[in-house]
Formats: C-alpha cells, structure tokens, sequence
C-alpha cells in the first residue's frame, strides 16, 4: 500500500506521518532499533475499544483512571519474566534498556501517548514451598505492541515494532494508519455490555480458615509481637463460562469512581483484575506520590467516626511512618499533612494521607522495592510480618496487594497497590481481600471488614448459591 491509498486529506497526513518517521530512522544509532509511533485518535474510549486492539500476541492491558489518563495495550513487543531476588532492580534495568532503544518516531506526541513499560509484580519475592504461584512469575515487564490512551478528550494510538531496514518503517507506519481508521470506523462496545458472569461459589468456606488464623494474628499484636498484621482471605468462585472482565470494569467505573481500574491478562484464560484505591507511587516531572491508606468505615457508619477512632487513627498512623521513614532513607524529604482525610472508594470510606516529595532523578522501581509492601498490605516490622502471613495465610497471594502499573520513556511512572481484585484462570475465579489488624482490633469486626471488601467484585457476578462474600454490615468502630 502507498500513501496514495489514502484519501487525499489523509494521505498529507498521512505522508507526514511516514516523513516524520523516516527522518527519525535516519538519526538512529545502532542497526535494529524498536520504532514507536503515535497518532492522535479522537477521543476513543480505552476501556471500550480494548477489544477491537487485537494482536497476534494474546496479552491485554488496561489502566482506567478515568477522568485521567486511560490506556488500553494488547500484545508484546518485548517482555521480561523473573523470578527471584532483585526483582525491583532488574525491572528497572530492563526498563531502561528497553526505552533507551526506542526510537520516537512520533516527536509531537503528548505525554499521554508516550512510549509505556507496563509492569505487575506478585506480592512475595518467590512462590512458596508449599503452593504454586499459579504460575505467576514474580515481575512481568511488557513494552505492548499497542497503545491506545485517553486523557481528557484527546486520544492517541501508538504501535511498536522492530525495524531492520527503512521498509520496516514504511510498513509500520501503514500498519498504525491502517488500525486507526479501523477503530474510528468500528462502533466500541455497546451500552450496556450483553453478558452477565455465572458461577457458583466453590465448596471450602473461608470464614472458618479465616478464624484460626484471626485468633493467632490477633494474639500476636495484642502481646506486642508484631505491631500490625494485615491477614486476607480469599473466596473461590467456579465460573460456568468464561469470564469477561471489562463489563465488570466498566460497572466499577461508576461504582468506585475514584479508584483505579486496572486488568493484566496474560490470555484469555488468565485474568487479573480490579479496582484499586492505593497508590504506591505517582512519578510526575519529578514530583513523588505515595497514598497511605488504613482504616475502613462501611456504608453505615460516618466519616466522623473513622476519624475519630483512636484504633483506626493508630493503624493509619502506621503506614504514615512507614512510608515518610522509607523515603527519607532514601535522602527523600517527604511532606505529609498532620491529620489523615476520608478518601470514599464506592462503599467503603478509608483515612487517606497524601504523602508528597521532591523525587528528581529518582528510579522508579528503586522507590517501588524501598516501599513494597507498606504496612497497609503487609504489616509491621516488614519481614516478621510476612514470615506470619506465610504461615497463617492457606492460599498463595499471587498479584494480590502487588505493585501494578507503567514507567513512561521520560521517567514518569505510577503504581497502584493491588487490592479489590479477583484472578481468574481457567474455570475459576479467585477474590482475595484482606484487613489490618492491631491492638484493640475486635475479631468480629475484622471478619465483617473482608467480608464487605469481598462483595466489591462478587456483587458483580451472578453468583447461582448464598455467597459468603454478600456484604453486612460493620459492626460499631471501636474508639
Ligand atoms: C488489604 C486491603 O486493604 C487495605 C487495608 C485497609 C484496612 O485495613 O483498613 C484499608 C485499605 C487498604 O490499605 C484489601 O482491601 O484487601
């Protein structure tokens, strides 16, 4: 195909669009290079048209942080698998490596559309002895063969692919045209999505696990050896057809607007996915971002009370520690107001601090390994405390209260903390949800906490059986 294919408003465009790529394949250094290339796309919705940016790679990804920035990403153009120690520092360096060969053939295109490494991480280090990870490797690193972003009401595709020779250049940029107009000309998913997910609740009952474990977790706060535990459950789900994740998302859109949507599927057997309410880590010019949040309030208590709980104020206190200690250890000075906020994520209210630092210069990932995971997830001190959840927890975490997100090719980054999420493979479908416990934490309360957490996602589902995870509520906060 040549330019003169195109209609002759877009061929101009289209022409300048190859010229531009042309020229940045000249000034290039090396012999192959990774080409990336950008167009603007109107404002197609990520979340909607994640379907119609099919690859011959079967890997998916979305981000939703709409009103701000969406990004939708299928296939791989290069990827790194690892298990093991390191794996912050070796991320990173696969980060560097890889965006250093990209060449930008696209100059005008707005940070949205910037060249993106997408990353998840599984909770532990290394899978335990005693279960699988689910085949979950411990940080999976992705430079997509596609990208489609949304922020505001302007929109850009982005392609990447190896170039040996100019022609390589010529067919990418055609190959990205090409796909453009097919999307614009394509209607996205119709309102409301048609399918509805069934499944029935899987035999084994989490409550009865949950409480053994809760009675020695609580044991331990309350004599003094750990500070906080933050124990999780998890429920089964068997699923009587496969499972589609975006019509979930996109309820969750509406329903936990102010969270972070995110899906990681390694195919169309293996599903991550969620609505996550916890940044790790925001990376914007420099600028740092950490969000603690602890302490959860249902429907029917008030605001007040969270705030006014001397336990709740305590636990928050925690992370707020935490995270300002790793930071400064980091030669960082974090700011951070003196009182927590409410921060509401669809039913629950959480004390939300904003912690905030000049990051210049800083690694992404060196700051993601300093603060993985915060006590919000995990529990205090660090290393006793996921020794416990080890031996206390009866299932593998996998991606659960995992980093999750991108680094861009100018070094800005996010992370979001993996929670509110289910994983489905194959048949089955696992939500995991979990909360902290300290001294003065009541059993009851705790159960009814994951219990209401769980519900976010299984509310969603046609579930065909009594679900343990049905939500009810709090009991009073203690104060
Ligand atoms: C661990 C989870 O949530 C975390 C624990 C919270 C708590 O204990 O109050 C609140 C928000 C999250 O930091 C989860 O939702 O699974």
């Amino acid at each position: 195909m040549s330019a003169a294919s195109f209609p002759s408003s877009m061929a101009m465009r289209f022409g300048d669009r190859l010229q531009q790529a042309l020229q940045a394949w000249e000034q290039r250094q090396g012999e192959d290079c990774v080409m990336s290339l950008a167009v603007p796309i109107g404002g197609l919705d990520p979340l909607r048209h994640l379907p119609g940016l099919e690859s011959c790679d079967p890997f998916r990804f979305l981000w939703d942080g709409a009103p701000g920035l969406s990004l939708a990403a299928s296939g791989r153009c290069h990827h790194l698998d690892l298990a093991g120690p390191k794996r912050f520092e070796l991320a990173q360096r696969f980060c560097d490596a890889t965006l250093g060969r990209v060449l930008e053939g696209s100059p005008d295109a707005p940070a949205q559309a910037r060249s993106r490494i997408l990353l998840a991480f599984s909770f532990f280090e290394q899978p335990s002895e005693q279960q699988p990870q689910g085949g979950i490797p411990s940080v999976q690193a992705v430079l997509p063969r596609w990208q489609l972003s949304r922020q505001g009401r302007q929109g850009w595709l982005r392609i990447h692919g190896v170039a040996h020779e100019a022609e390589d250049v010529r067919l990418l940029t055609e190959t990205l045209w090409l796909r453009a107009e097919q999307l614009q000309a394509q209607p996205p998913q119709p309102e409301p999505w048609p399918d509805t997910v069934h499944g029935s609740l899987r035999p084994g009952d989490w409550e009865s696990r949950y409480a053994s474990a809760l009675e020695r977790g609580l044991e331990l706060v309350t004599h003094g050896e750990l500070h906080k535990l933050v124990l999780a459950v998890q429920q089964s789900i068997q699923l009587s057809a496969p499972l589609n994740p975006l019509p979930l998302l996109d309820r969750l859109r509406h329903q936990q607007a102010g969270s972070c949507r995110f899906l990681w599927q390694r195919d169309a057997q293996d599903s991550f996915f969620g609505a996550s309410p916890e940044r790790l880590l925001s990376l914007r010019n420099g600028q740092l971002r950490s969000d603690a949040l602890a302490g959860t309030a249902g429907r029917l208590e008030t605001g007040e009370s969270l705030l006014n709980s001397e336990k709740d104020r305590r636990e928050h206190e925690l992370v707020v520690q935490a995270i300002t200690d790793h930071l400064k250890s980091l030669g960082l000075t974090p700011r951070r107001p003196r009182r927590p906020q409410l921060a509401r994520h669809g039913r629950l209210t959480h004390l939300h601090t904003p912690i905030t630092a000049a990051g210049e210069g800083q690694l992404p990932l060196a700051l993601a390994g300093a603060l993985h995971p915060t006590p919000a997830v995990a529990g205090l001190p660090r290393r006793q405390a996921m020794g416990w959840l080890r031996s206390l927890e009866p299932f593998e975490r996998g991606g659960y209260a995992a980093p999750i997100g991108w680094i861009d090719s100018a070094g800005d980054a996010e992370l979001r903390v993996a929670i509110r999420c289910g994983h489905a493979h194959g048949s089955q479908l696992d939500l995991t949800a979990g909360a902290g416990l300290v001294r003065g934490s009541v059993a009851e309360r705790e159960l009814q906490e994951v219990a209401l957490k769980l519900t976010v996602l299984a509310d969603q589902l046609d579930l065909q059986s009594g679900s343990g995870a049905r939500e009810r509520p709090l009991p009073p906060l203690h104060g």
